[in-house]
């Protein structure tokens, strides 16, 4: 159940002013997280039809992504990127980087990347003191969006960014833009186009072929580059964008036990993700200190990317 209130702090203890949100902003409390009505361009978040500035961008991206992300697409990305032979760099190198990106696909942001990041992370943090995995999880979850960067490759936005969904087996209905899969190959594919495909029940997620992006390329490169997070951490960085499974529950019949347990944290992950997104920026150099005590405590001091 929800409960519509008015509360007059807005959620991650930040002043209503300060967030952009009137002195009484609306929220919706859920399960003791405050969720905001609305997102800086004053909308629904994930509202992909709302008419506004960035409506048409976002559109004209799904339709790209949809049209040309391929079973075959997919298994060549993954061949190459899973050498792992471009760069090599720290995890916060890699931060800094995405300063100079904004995601095409996103209606709720256009902040350089490197604030959201942050935004996520710092919203987490307060609310999940202790768990401190999740804290550098949620710093590192779009990192793999340098692949927008000449010395990736320079991938074009559909290749990167946007929302995930399996190949291999049939696009369902509920995933963003449905209707522009009609122009892509493997909805013609008999061997692709019913509900289990190339795949057996419940074959566990981690046998499934992902549509190519950020999220699929940072999971091979945190896990090739030994990290010590938990498996809840590789899982929400590999299906953080699958809205399909945590928002809608398609799916499902794909994912196996270990699956079923680390969705609970994906879940709670994804309002953070999702929800702190907003024009006020976290001073980096303050917090700065606390991630890199993270970095080292997870990762090796160079990674292969
Ligand atoms: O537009 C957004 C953005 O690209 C996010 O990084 C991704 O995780 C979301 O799923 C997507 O909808
Ligand atoms: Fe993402
Ligand atoms: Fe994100």
């Amino acid at each position: 159940m929800t409960v519509t209130l008015l509360v007059e702090n807005p959620e991650f203890g930040v002043a209503a002013e300060e967030k952009g949100f009137n002195e009484e902003s609306e929220l919706v409390l859920d399960g003791g997280f405050l969720v905001p009505y609305a997102n800086s361009f004053g909308h629904g978040f994930r509202d992909y039809d709302a008419e506004s500035e960035r409506q048409e961008g976002v559109e004209s991206f799904y339709k790209l992504n949809h049209i040309n992300q391929t079973f075959d697409f997919v298994k060549n990305m993954r061949k190459e990127y899973g050498q792992l032979n471009r760069v090599e760099m720290s995890i916060w190198e890699c931060c800094e980087l995405l300063n100079d990106v904004v995601d095409e696909s996103d209606p709720d942001l256009d902040e350089p990347q490197i604030q959201h990041l942050l935004q996520t992370a710092e919203a987490i943090r307060k609310d999940y003191p202790n768990e401190d995995w999740l804290h550098l999880t949620a710093l590192i979850h779009d990192l793999g969006k340098v692949l927008l960067l000449p010395s990736f490759g320079g991938l074009p936005q559909w290749a990167v960014v946007g929302d995930t969904y399996p190949l291999g087996c049939a696009f369902d209905k509920s995933i963003v833009h449905h209707k522009y899969f009609v122009e892509n190959p493997d909805y013609y594919n008999p061997a692709y186009n019913t509900k289990y495909g190339v795949y057996s029940p419940n074959c566990g997620l981690d046998n499934v072929m992902m549509s190519w992006g950020h999220d699929d390329y940072m999971y091979l490169v945190a896990k090739e580059n030994k990290t010590t997070l938990p498996s809840a951490a590789l899982f929400v960085i590999r299906y953080h964008s699958f809205y399909s499974l945590h928002r809608s529950d398609a799916y499902k019949h794909l994912m196996n036990e270990e699956d079923v347990e680390n969705l609970k944290w994906l879940r709670i992950f994804n309002k953070y993700d999702l929800y702190s997104k907003s024009k006020v920026r976290v001073n980096v150099e303050k917090v700065k200190p606390y991630y890199l005590s993270l970095i080292e405590k997870y990762f090796p001091a160079k990674l292969q990317w």
